[in-house]
Parts: C-alpha cells; sequence; structure tokens
C-alpha cells in the first residue's frame, strides 16, 4: 500500500526546489542588470537566457503552479526523473529542473499511451496550489488508477466557479488537446468542436506552441477573434505561459472604422464570395474595347502631332486591349498598354518624318493631350473608392458586372444612391472588403502578411472576409477554431469544405474534431443537441463529462406581462442560494427585452447583481447559471437566430433556467412543442424529458473508419476543383449557368468542394462540370468525364443526368456523341444568346 501522504510530501520538496531555482534566477539576473543595463535591451538580452522578458516580472505565472507533472524515464539503463511545468527551469549547474509543457520532449511524454511508453516507468499528473503540491495521480507507474478516476482532476478544474477569470488549461489538457495544440503548422487547420469543447482554449495554447518552438516569430502570427473574451483571454494568459507579445486583434478590426452599415440584405450579398467575382468583372468592365468607338471613328485614333497626323488602327487598339495575357493587375496592364500605344506611335511619328531619331519623341507622345484622353477613355486610372461608389450607385454598372452572377434582386439589394462627395461615402465594413478586394485587383498593393492566422469563432467569417484572411497568409498556414452550429453570421456555411476554400493554400487543409464539452453539463447539452442539429444537420453535438443533477435544466412558463419579472426572480433566487460563492448568474435576453430587464434587475438591486446580456453578446462567454428568456424571440433575431439560441443555452457550467410565454421553438423541444401553443395564465415549471444519450463513440468512430480512406483522394479532388475556380472564364461559365438555373425556379447547390454545380430539377439529380478558357477539345472533354465520375464518387451516389458544361462549342463536333454514347455524359455550351447542346433543355431545369 502506498504511503500517499510521504509520496506527496517528496513531491513537494522536488517542487520546493524548482521555485527555488526560479526564484534564484529572477534575483541573479536583476542583480546582473544593475546598475545601467536595465535601461539596455540590447546589452540585457545579451547574456540572459531564453525567455529573456519574463526576468523583471517575479509574478508572471500569475498565481498558477510552476510544476505540473513528472515522468521518470529509463535513460541509457539508469532513471530519471523529469519534471514538467509552465516554465523551463535550471539548476545553479544549467542543469534543467522543469522542462517547459511546450517542448517536444514533454509532449512525447505526456501523450505516450501508457501501452506505448516502455522506457516511462512513472508518469503522475500533479495538483498543486500554487507552490503547494495537494495531490497527484498515477498514469503509468506502479500502481496507476484507472481512467475514471483521472478525470477527478479535471473534473475538480471544472468545478471551480467562472468568475470572468480566465486560466490556461495546462495542467489538465487532454490528450485530444494536446495533439491539435502541437499539431504541424502546415496547411489550415480546421477545429470544429461544439459549446465548451475547449476550442479557445486549444487556439490559444497553440500560439503558445507555435511560438515557443520558433515555428514562427510573434510578429509573424495574426490572431483574430469577433468578441472580447477571446482577446481578453489571449492577451491576459499567454504571458503566464511565457508567451508575450502577442497583440489579438477584433476580426472587424482588420479594416478601418466602418461609417456606415448595411440592411441585412446587402450585407448578405456583400459578404457572399460571388462579390469577388462581381468587383472582378466591374474592374475588366472599365474602358475596354466598348470603348473604342468613342476614340476610334474611323477605323483609327490618330491626332496631329507636331505637323504630321500620326494614327493606330483600331484593330491593332483592340488586340491590345484583349491582350488579357498581360499580366498583373489592373494599373500594370494600364501601364503596359500605355507603353504599347506610346511605342507604336512613336513609330508612326518616326515614319512620318524621316531624318535623325529624335530621342525625346516617345515623351512627348506621352504627354500629349490626345493620348492622355485615349488613356482616360480605354483605359482609366481609377481609385477602389470610385470603382465600388459606381459600382452601387449606378443600376447599368452593377448589371453589366453582376449578370449571370447576382440575381436582380440581389443587385437590387446592394444599389446605393453616391453620397455628395465621395468623403462622404458611408463605408460599410463589408464595402471596405470590397474596397481591399478592389485595391488588390487594381494596384496590387495587399495588406500586411502573416505567416500564421489563427480565427477563433470562424463559423461567423463571411466568405469575403476569408478571402481577406487567405491574403494575409498566403502560406495558406492556419489555425481554424469554430463551430458551424453556432453560426450566427450572415453567412451559413453548409460545412466547413466551403469555409476552407477560401482560406488555404498549396498545403490544403484538414479537419479536426473536438467531441468532448467540459462546460455545459450533460443534461442540458442533450436538451440543446436538437437545436444544435437544426442549425447545422451536419455537426455533432459534443459528449458532456460534466455531471448534472437535480435542478440542472428548469423550463418556466410565464405570461407575457410577468416574463421578464418572473426570470429576474429566478436569477436573484439562484445568486440567493449562492450568496457564499462566487458562481455567476447572467440573464440571457433577446435585444427587445434587454433593456427592461437590466431595470428589473436594478429595480430589485443588492449587493450581488445577476449579469444581463443580449443574446447576440453572449457568444464565446461562460457562466455559473444562465437564465434564458424568451427562446421564440431570440430565435427569431437577425440574422441568425437559432443560432444565437444555441450559443444562449449553452453558456452554463450549473445550470440553465428558460423563462417563456411564447411558445418554446420547435428546433429545441421537437416533440414537446406542439403542446406549448398556449402561454399560460401564471407561471409553472415543466418537467423536461431528458433526452437519450446516443453512443457518441461509436458513431464517430464508424464515420471516421469510412472517410479516413478517401481522405487524399478528396483532399486531391478538392485542390484540382480549387485550382479549376480560379479561371475567371470557368467561374464566369459558372455563375451564368446557376442564374439560369435560378431563373428556372431551381435551387443549385454551387458550394460543394467537389461539384461545380449539383442541383435537383425534373429530370433527376444533375451533376454539373464546369470546364474553363479553352477547354473544349475531346482530349480535355474526356478528362472532364472522368472527373465526372470522381465526384460522383465523391459525393456518395450517382447523379441521374451528367453534364460538361464549355465556355464556347466543342473544338471537335463528333465529340458531344461520343461522349454521350460511351460514358452516358451530355455537353451544353455557351454562345453569344444562351446555351447549346442536344440535352440543352433537360440541361437548364427540363424533365426528361
Ligand atoms: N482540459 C481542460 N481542463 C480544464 N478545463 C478545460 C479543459 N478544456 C476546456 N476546459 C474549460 O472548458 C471551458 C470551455 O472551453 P472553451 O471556452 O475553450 O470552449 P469553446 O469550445 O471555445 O466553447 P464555445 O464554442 O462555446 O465558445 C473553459 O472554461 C475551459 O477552461
Amino acid at each position: 500500500m502506498v504511503d500517499r501522504a510521504a509520496v506527496i510530501a517528496a513531491e513537494q520538496q522536488a517542487v520546493d526546489y524548482a521555485y527555488t531555482c526560479y526564484e534564484r534566477r529572477f534575483r541573479e539576473n536583476r542583480e546582473k542588470l544593475k546598475p545601467n543595463q536595465t535601461t539596455d535591451s540590447h546589452a540585457g538580452t545579451d547574456f540572459i537566457p531564453e525567455a529573456a522578458p519574463e526576468i523583471l516580472r517575479e509574478d508572471d505565472l500569475g498565481g498558477e503552479a510552476l510544476v505540473v507533472a513528472r515522468v521518470d524515464v529509463v535513460e541509457d539503463g539508469a532513471e530519471r526523473t523529469w519534471y514538467i511545468g509552465r516554465r523551463l527551469v535550471r539548476d545553479p549547474d544549467f542543469e534543467p529542473v522543469v522542462i517547459n509543457w511546450q517542448s517536444p520532449q514533454a509532449k512525447d511524454w505526456l501523450l505516450r499511451p501508457p501501452n506505448k511508453a516502455k522506457e516511462i516507468t512513472l508518469r503522475r499528473r500533479l495538483r498543486c496550489d500554487g507552490r503547494t503540491v495537494r495531490d497527484y495521480q498515477d498514469e503509468i507507474g506502479t500502481e496507476p488508477v484507472k481512467p475514471e478516476r483521472l478525470r477527478d482532476f479535471l473534473l475538480e478544474d471544472l468545478e471551480r466557479a467562472r468568475d470572468g477569470t480566465m486560466r490556461d488549461i495546462v495542467e489538465t489538457i487532454q490528450r485530444e488537446q494536446l495533439l491539435l495544440v502541437s499539431d504541424t503548422p502546415r496547411g489550415v487547420m480546421i477545429v470544429q468542436g461544439g459549446p465548451g469543447t475547449g476550442k479557445t482554449a486549444v487556439g490559444l495554447h497553440r500560439i503558445s506552441w507555435l511560438l515557443y518552438n520558433k515555428h514562427f516569430r510573434t510578429q509573424d502570427v495574426l490572431v483574430v477573434g469577433p468578441h472580447r473574451r477571446f482577446l481578453t483571454y489571449v492577451r491576459d494568459v499567454l504571458p503566464r505561459l511565457g508567451t508575450r507579445g502577442v497583440v489579438p486583434v477584433e476580426t472587424s478590426r482588420l479594416w478601418d472604422k466602418p461609417r456606415g452599415s448595411d440592411p441585412l440584405p446587402a450585407r448578405a450579398v456583400k459578404a457572399d464570395a460571388r462579390m469577388a467575382a462581381v468587383l472582378e468583372r466591374a474592374v475588366r468592365n472599365l474602358g475596354g474595347t466598348r470603348a473604342l468607338a468613342r476614340i476610334a471613328r474611323d477605323g483609327k485614333f490618330g491626332f496631329d502631332f507636331e505637323g504630321s497626323v500620326i494614327s493606330l488602327p483600331r484593330t491593332e487598339l483592340e488586340s491590345l486591349l484583349n491582350a488579357e495575357d498581360a499580366p498583373g493587375p489592373y494599373l500594370t496592364r494600364r501601364r503596359w498598354f500605355g507603353t504599347q500605344v506610346v511605342n507604336r506611335l512613336a513609330k508612326a511619328a518616326a515614319e512620318a518624318r524621316p531624318g535623325r531619331p529624335d530621342p525625346r519623341i516617345r515623351a512627348r507622345i506621352e504627354r500629349h493631350p490626345q493620348v492622355a484622353r485615349l488613356m482616360n477613355v480605354l483605359w482609366p486610372n481609377v481609385s477602389p473608392e470610385a470603382v465600388l461608389r459606381k459600382l452601387l450607385d449606378d443600376p447599368d454598372t452593377l448589371r453589366a458586372a453582376a449578370d449571370g452572377i447576382l440575381t436582380e434582386e440581389e443587385q437590387r439589394a446592394i444599389h446605393r444612391p453616391q453620397a455628395a462627395r465621395m468623403a462622404d461615402e458611408p463605408w460599410s465594413l463589408e464595402d471596405l472588403i470590397c474596397l481591399e478586394e478592389l485595391r488588390v485587383l487594381i494596384s496590387g498593393d495587399g495588406p500586411q502578411r502573416y505567416r500564421h492566422i489563427v480565427v477563433d469563432e470562424a463559423q461567423d467569417l463571411t466568405p469575403m472576409q476569408a478571402r481577406a484572411l487567405a491574403r494575409r497568409c498566403p502560406s495558406g498556414s492556419m489555425t481554424i477554431l469554430g463551430d458551424l452550429a453556432q453560426t450566427t453570421g450572415v453567412h451559413r456555411y453548409a460545412d466547413w469544405a466551403e469555409l476552407a476554400g477560401l482560406l488555404s493554400g498549396e498545403e490544403g487543409w484538414h479537419l479536426e474534431e473536438l467531441t468532448i464539452g467540459y462546460r455545459v453539463p450533460r443534461e442540458v447539452m442533450e436538451f440543446a443537441r436538437p437545436l444544435g442539429a437544426a442549425v447545422s444537420p451536419g455537426t455533432a453535438a459534443p459528449r458532456s463529462i460534466r455531471p448534472g443533477g437535480d435542478g440542472v435544466l428548469r423550463i418556466a412558463a410565464a405570461d407575457h406581462a410577468e416574463r421578464v419579472a418572473e426570470a429576474v426572480a429566478r436569477a436573484f433566487e439562484i445568486l440567493g442560494k449562492e450568496a457564499h460563492s462566487r458562481r455567476s448568474v447572467t440573464l440571457i435576453v433577446p435585444d427587445a427585452l434587454a433593456e427592461q430587464t437590466r431595470q428589473a434587475v436594478s429595480a430589485v438591486g443588492g449587493k450581488r447583481l445577476p449579469l444581463v446580456i443580449a443574446a447576440p453578446d453572449a457568444k464565446g462567454l461562460e457562466f455559473d447559471h444562465v437564465v434564458v428568456v424568451e427562446p421564440a424571440m431570440i430565435a427569431q433575431q437577425e440574422p441568425s437566430g437559432l443560432g444565437q439560441l444555441y450559443v444562449a443555452i449553452t453558456r452554463c457550467t450549473q445550470s440553465l433556467t428558460i423563462v417563456h410565454a411564447d411558445p418554446i421553438p420547435a428546433e429545441l423541444m421537437p416533440s414537446a412543442a406542439p403542446e406549448e401553443s398556449a402561454a399560460p395564465e401564471e407561471a409553472e415549471e415543466d418537467t423536461v424529458t431528458p433526452v437519450p444519450v446516443v453512443d457518441a463513440d461509436a458513431a464517430d468512430q464508424a464515420a471516421a473508419d469510412h472517410t479516413a480512406g478517401f481522405q487524399p483522394f478528396i483532399s486531391a479532388l478538392e485542390q484540382t476543383v480549387r485550382e479549376e475556380r480560379r479561371c475567371h472564364v470557368h467561374e464566369e461559365v459558372r455563375f451564368s449557368l446557376l442564374a439560369e438555373l435560378h431563373r428556372a425556379q431551381l435551387t443549385p447547390v454551387s458550394h460543394s468542394p467537389t461539384a461545380d454545380i449539383l442541383c435537383e430539377t425534373p429530370a433527376g439529380t444533375v451533376l454539373y462540370e464546369v470546364l474553363g478558357k479553352g477547354e473544349t477539345t475531346y482530349a480535355r472533354l474526356r478528362e472532364a468525364v472522368l472527373r465526372i465520375m470522381e465526384v460522383q464518387y465523391a459525393e456518395g451516389q450517382p447523379a441521374d443526368q451528367r453534364f460538361l458544361v464549355l465556355p464556347s462549342a466543342p473544338a471537335d463536333p463528333w465529340s458531344v456523341d461520343v461522349l454521350s454514347e460511351a460514358f452516358d455524359v451530355s455537353v451544353i455550351w455557351r454562345t453569344a444568346d444562351g446555351w447549346e447542346g442536344p440535352q440543352v433543355g433537360i440541361a437548364l431545369g427540363g424533365s426528361v
């Protein structure tokens, strides 16, 4: 029988020694820095060991324990003891006393499953209050505890009151979390996890991990999140992990301060990735061949130059304008075009006046007002602001850029008469993101670049924001944290592939999942599950490890006049029961009831008041007890009420109370809702039938087994599809067809990462594979047929009809019949007036 007290006493000695060394280093460094070196940071860092900035702060552990684990390892035949903690600590001989949790060695030891850890003779988790060892658990050792008991440390940790103070999770970090924290930074890692699965915590520890292991320098990493909790978390907790200098940014702050805001329909359109195609075409529509008639009336452009007429044939100008291969952004191509025009005119001028060459003739032609006019008409010098202003203001300009990409209704939604002066334009956040996109198209000036980006609550990024982030990180190295079921933004992603397609670069992306819930009690999570599924059908809710108990979930009905008073009374009642704890109580309310609830809380008054939070502001927050008022009203809030409601009911660590007068939304209580049609007369408590707990483990495992083998194939396919979608002609054809299908009152799906378009039509499910510029030969079509077969395989079921969609008529006309007979794949192509092809009627939504 192990004498636990003796073990704790021995560990206490080791921990004391670690603190002695830790503090000695502070003392010594302080001495070394005296008297004037403290002011010279360079002199200081020359001789100070790593983590130099922390030497001047003795309290930077913020009261957290220095030592969290012990590992005994057999090295070269001898057993050696190591301690793992929040800092690297050395003894006076520079031998390590504590190694850092971020070090690869510590990671290896901490992650090793007991059956694969031959050289590890002991792995012991220490439970310390600061410098006092309180308890320990052996994961590997002579008397290993059962895994369930190892949870005790974690549960004890989770039981701490949520009083707003944020902590790291170094002591209790779980294997599935540490694996993600320490994953390679190549490509985009998407971490999907339900409420309270530790995504934010993982993101924070990952930043620390990446910087400690010198994958990046602090200034290479951009950390963005939409809410203050994450920003505060990063700012407050990272330094306690020894990671300094990371300045997180609120997502919207990546752009200037907006001067206005758009109504929701306009926001939705401007935030959509199709807007990028509209902007691209708007820039291409500037000047160009359509303006030629104005400048070259009689088949040529000419003017009197110093006594002789010089000219350029219209056909030549036309071919220069159409030289699509001229590289670079709009203004670079403008310069190229200008140079070509001036060269040709200079040659014409020289030919008109034979004799000695005149070296300055080019410069004089360049400055000639007629040349300036030509440039302004054919290739005007524009600013992003001018382009966007005209696009939004002028329906004709917008139509020319958006036809086939945005519906007429969508075009109307973003129409906005221009302000009297450019300086008065009420640029919204969405406009500012469009302006960034235009700036890149026009001048090539992009925003500051980073080598790694971390995004929290990424499900709320709009597609245009995602494009903007990808622009900031050309290497495509990102950590993306989010939960599709908690979407509250204007754009809802059907799956992560859609967002990943916008973010990722050459290194691709991979999806990881956190499946264990650490915040929300089991009963509450089960209650929330159907709502999460309604918001994002493909997303699994986490399995909560937090045991609930009596009173964890209460649903109280009240009449309309009383609902706020009832909710406030319940919040105070809970506060009363928690009078001797630091546990927090918060009312989460619909926007329309926020003021009334605040007043009701103030009217009751007292030393401790419950917090009142409007549902849209609850994202990312966590409280002990939560009272949610009138879920039906929250569910109806724009832009994504059900997402807001799911967030609201998954904030608590101890209990959830729901107070309602309107029926509870059917998505939340699928079976109970119909009975709740009438608001009861007086407050009464409903009984809640618990939802059966599904065996999430088995289901997750089966799904994982199924997809594991496919992953490389799917990734390669997605990569090819992404590349194809970079071709403007491809996208123009794709969006034209989409518009056609919408016109036929169908609902095509365009966001699949593998299928260009899928559409349910009267002829059944139709799969369209779009081809790009010049892809009309038989050889190319044959390859595309193979792609169609692969896409069908990836989508999991064959389509009823398959179409290749070409930008123009096939180069080998016989190929159409061959493909139809040999492979059962039809071909349609775009013409000047619409579409053609033997089965065009079916392709555009007709029946067989
Ligand atoms: N391994 C762990 N040990 C102790 N606490 C943990 C652990 N993992 C997560 N937690 C705690 O669980 C709570 C939820 O974590 P976090 O806020 O990171 O989750 P989330 O997935 O970002 O949630 P949401 O999506 O709802 O914002 C936090 O209090 C966090 O400290």
